[in-house]
């Protein structure tokens, strides 16, 4: 028997980030949005637990952990422990998402491999405690399980839906080099040693998002990441002008980056903008419609 589940890559449309906290995390006041970019994985039942994975043209394979450094397979062993069962299944995974992108590559394999192990043993497991390991694994595959559009406080982990009442279009362009998470946070904390308690609030973000207007959407955008992204990669500073010059609304850095997201007004907007940039001479450039469903089961 074997179970394929779809996991998204996401964006925060809104990053909020509040003075770093004592266990190292930074607090957060965020809104996710899960796009149509994604990872699928396949488990089979096996008597030993393996991962073979596959990437996208655009990602480079050996960015990609093999054996236990994979998420997938801490993910599994983590369930497997919780449910008082052996960590056994060959998993596949597929993978469009870039990696160390700051959209959310790995917890998405994660949240997949949660929901993959838990149908596939019929584990039953309750919502909650999937939610729980999830949160146990990272900050962000809470909300990698729930998809949508979702605020997230806490260092990220707590997360509610909220109203969208758009469909968004997206562009996205991929460094070829990622960038390390914990590096731009602490990057943050160089740059912003006076940054509050409490983080900036997504308030004004989730009226626009409300709004289903994209032009009220872009000026709402906001990633308090964005700052020590560009100053680490100069050149996505760069980037965000052009993309904005071939049309988009509104460009920012995802998450921690270093990929850089557009904000479109339409169809139309996003396949000139995203043409704009593949002839300034970017080879990656991923068109995506948001919001899209959690990690879940493929027919
Ligand atoms: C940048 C974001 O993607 C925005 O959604 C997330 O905050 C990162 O979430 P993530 O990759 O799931 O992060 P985790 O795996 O939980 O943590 C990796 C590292 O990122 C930093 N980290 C993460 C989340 C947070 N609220 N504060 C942090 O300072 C810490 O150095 C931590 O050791
Ligand atoms: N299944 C996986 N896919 C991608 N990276 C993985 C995976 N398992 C472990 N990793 C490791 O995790 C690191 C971060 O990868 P990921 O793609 O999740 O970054 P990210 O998108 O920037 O994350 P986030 O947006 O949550 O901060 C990679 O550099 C890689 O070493």
């Amino acid at each position: 028997m074997s179970i394929t589940v779809r996991a998204a890559a996401k964006i925060n449309l809104h990053l909020g980030v509040g003075r770093v906290r004592e266990d190292g995390f930074h607090p957060l006041d965020t809104v996710y949005q899960a796009i149509g970019i994604h990872d699928d994985l396949t488990l089979t039942d096996a008597a030993d637990l393996t991962l073979r994975t596959q990437v996208a043209d655009h990602i480079d394979p050996a960015a990609v952990p093999e054996g236990s450094d994979n998420i997938v397979l801490r993910a599994a062993r983590l369930l497997a422990d919780h449910a008082g069962v052996g960590a056994a299944g060959a998993f596949e995974v597929r993978k469009d998402i870039p990696v160390a992108g700051g959209m959310a590559g790995g917890s998405a394999d994660a949240a997949a491999a949660l929901v993959a192990y838990d149908r596939l043993r019929d584990l039953r497991t309750p919502d909650e405690d999937l939610l729980a390991l999830a949160a146990r694994l990272g900050s962000d595959i809470p909300f990698s399980l729930v998809g949508g559009t979702a605020r997230g406080v806490g260092r990220g982990e707590v997360v509610t839906p909220v109203e969208d009442l758009g469909s968004w279009w997206w562009v996205a362009v991929p460094s070829a080099e990622g960038l390390s998470t914990p590096v731009v946070y602490r990057h943050f904390d160089e740059l912003r040693p006076d940054a509050p308690e409490v983080p900036a609030s997504a308030e004004p973000l989730l009226a626009a998002l409300a709004s289903g207007e994209p032009v009220r959407l872009a000026r709402a955008l906001h990633n308090d990441l964005q700052e020590p992204a560009i100053d680490l990669r100069p050149e996505l500073g760069d980037l965000i002008a052009r993309g904005e010059a071939e049309g988009a609304l509104r460009g920012m850095v995802s998450g921690s980056g270093p990929t850089v997201v557009f904000l479109c007004e339409s169809a139309d907007g996003a396949h000139e903008t995203a043409l704009g940039l593949a002839g300034a001479g970017h080879e990656v450039v991923l068109t995506a419609t948001g919001p899209v469903a959690g990690a879940h089961v493929l027919a």
